[in-house]
């Protein structure tokens, strides 16, 4: 950690509170029926693993990996699949699971690319969203934590592929992104 982040946002121990918090409303929204979670890859993968870890509702689990931020503290607004679904997802209930929504380009993207599969339900959990970087309106039913517009890493988050590691939410220190 040393001298690259600025501070620490939201603890294991704020995170993991929030998250049982989620999985009860979820359990509740979903009882009796059959719940994929899709996570994407890869800043979803910490919230997917605990999240699933706190419901008690059965779940099977997919992966889509899309990328739109590259190297970069900014989304280029362009989303790439790299990774498609392996499972076809038409009727099912699908809950998509993500670490944060920021101008809310890759989630407004992934809603109309997996809408159009013709799932039974389509919904989104989201761990962090900041509200004073969207760019379109969504739709989003369980946030975790509304933060500041500030570039975060940790729990799954990433500056250049650094940093995923950290079990907490931190806020970089500028001059690690020349800032
Ligand atoms: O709301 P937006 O501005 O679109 O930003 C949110 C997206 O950006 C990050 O992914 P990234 O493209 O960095 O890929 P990664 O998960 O592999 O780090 C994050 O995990 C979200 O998927
Ligand atoms: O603040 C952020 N940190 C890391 N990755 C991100 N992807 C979108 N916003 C962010
Ligand atoms: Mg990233």
């Amino acid at each position: 950690m040393g001298t690259d982040l600025k501070s620490v946002l939201i603890t294991k121990e704020e995170i993991g509170a929030k998250l049982a918090e989620l999985a009860a409303k979820i359990d509740a929204e979903y009882a009796g029926k059959d719940l994929l979670l899709v996570g994407v890859l890869k800043g979803a993968v910490m919230v997917m693993a605990d999240l699933a870890r706190a419901l008690s509702t059965p779940v099977t689990m997919d992966w889509m990996a899309v990328s739109s931020y590259g190297a970069g503290t900014q989304s280029s607004g362009v989303v790439r699949i790299l990774k498609d679904l392996d499972t076809d997802i038409k009727g099912k209930h699908v809950l998509i699971v993500e670490d944060i929504i920021d101008s809310g380009l890759t989630l407004s993207w992934l809603l109309s690319n997996l809408g159009s599969r013709e799932p039974a339900s389509l919904e989104v959990c989201t761990l962090l969203r900041k509200p004073e970087a969207a760019k379109v309106a969504i739709d989003v039913k369980w946030i975790g934590f509304d933060i500041p517009n500030e570039f975060v890493v940790g729990y799954g988050l990433d500056y250049a592929e650094k940093f995923r590691n950290l079990p907490f939410v931190g806020t970089l220190a500028p001059h690690v992104y020349g800032g």
